[in-house]
């Protein structure tokens, strides 16, 4: 069985430990390193994976996921280079970061796939979107869209592609759930106690989700729908249109795209 390290068991790398072990993944092909030990005895214990030094996790794994903040990589890195064997695949999930820059920090022909997947990995529904390095083979894409395959979706997508993607679905659950929660408020306001307001909001959540995904509508058709002549959803929407939130919608993505391309371009010199 392919051997699996995730390098910084945060909240993306615990989301694919998690999801790996309900997709049936044994914990002894399972490892990762953290820096806090007592965040690192609590993992161990709760899903029962060893707990090892960087070192450890690269001679041992086939497959070394990078889960660290880009802002904690160059030092990463530097623990990485001497000690990589031949061989070994890397796994990149941070935002922004160019397979560019582990192949240069690296030992040369070191293969490197680029991920972005997002939370909902952590329930076996993530989105994600994988893009090979110069050095990475069909089959290295294969077995990393059959790990990832096993926790959600997968697409094949250029690299170029890869900072649009990141404000797209690597954020896209945030403002979900950002929305979520506006309508929550609207719900107290409206005098509803917050436990029946969150309930009816989630459900609605998920039955629009269900709708998109199942049902096959396109989202325009799916709102139309639902918008009465003279009813009360065409009276929501205006306010809607009023306050520019379909604009704030594509500048807030905007916004996280140029962010992901500037996370890049300071490391561009490491
Ligand atoms: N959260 C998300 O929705 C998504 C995140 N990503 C990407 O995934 C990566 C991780 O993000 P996220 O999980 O949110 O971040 P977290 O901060 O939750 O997780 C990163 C973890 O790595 C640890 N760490 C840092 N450096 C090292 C090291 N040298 N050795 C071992 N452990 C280390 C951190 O410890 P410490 O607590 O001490 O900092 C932390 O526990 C990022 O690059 C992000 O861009 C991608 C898609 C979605
Ligand atoms: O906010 C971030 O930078 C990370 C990357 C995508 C989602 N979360």
């Amino acid at each position: 069985m392919t051997r699996i390290a995730v390098l910084g068991a945060g909240k993306i790398g615990e989301s694919l430990l998690s999801g790996l072990l309900d997709a049936g993944r044994s914990p002894q092909d399972l490892m990762f390193t953290e820096r806090y030990p007592q965040r690192a005895a609590e993992l161990a214990k709760k899903y029962d994976i060893e707990h090892v030094d960087v070192i450890g996790a690269l001679q041992r794994a086939d497959v070394v996921v990078i889960a660290v903040k880009p802002q904690d990589i160059e030092p990463l890195l530097d623990e990485m280079a001497p000690e990589l064997p031949p061989g070994k695949l890397v796994v990149s999930m941070c935002a922004g970061l160019p397979t560019a820059l582990f192949e240069r920090r690296l030992p040369a022909g070191t293969a490197v796939v680029r991920v972005m997947p997002n939370t909902p990995m952590l329930v076996g529904e993530a989105m994600s979107a994988i893009s090979g390095g110069s050095h990475a083979q069909d089959s290295d894409l294969d077995l990393v869209e059959e790990l990832l395959g096993s926790v959600g979706k997968v697409v094949r997508l250029p690299e170029s592609q890869q900072d649009a993607v990141t404000a797209l679905s690597g954020s896209g659950p945030a403002y979900f759930f950002y929305l979520v929660e506006a309508m929550i408020d609207a719900g107290i306001l409206l005098g509803i106690p917050r436990a029946t307001a969150a309930e009816l909001i989630v459900q609605s959540a998920v039955g629009a989700a269900a709708m998109l995904r199942e049902g096959g509508g396109h989202p325009v058709m799916l709102r139309e729908a639902v918008t009465s002549p003279a009813g009360t959803t065409i009276a929501g929407i205006r306010e809607l249109e009023k306050h520019g939130v379909r604009a704030a919608l594509i500048d807030a993505i905007e916004a996280a795209r140029d962010r992901s391309v500037e996370l890049g371009r300071q490391h561009e010199a490491g």
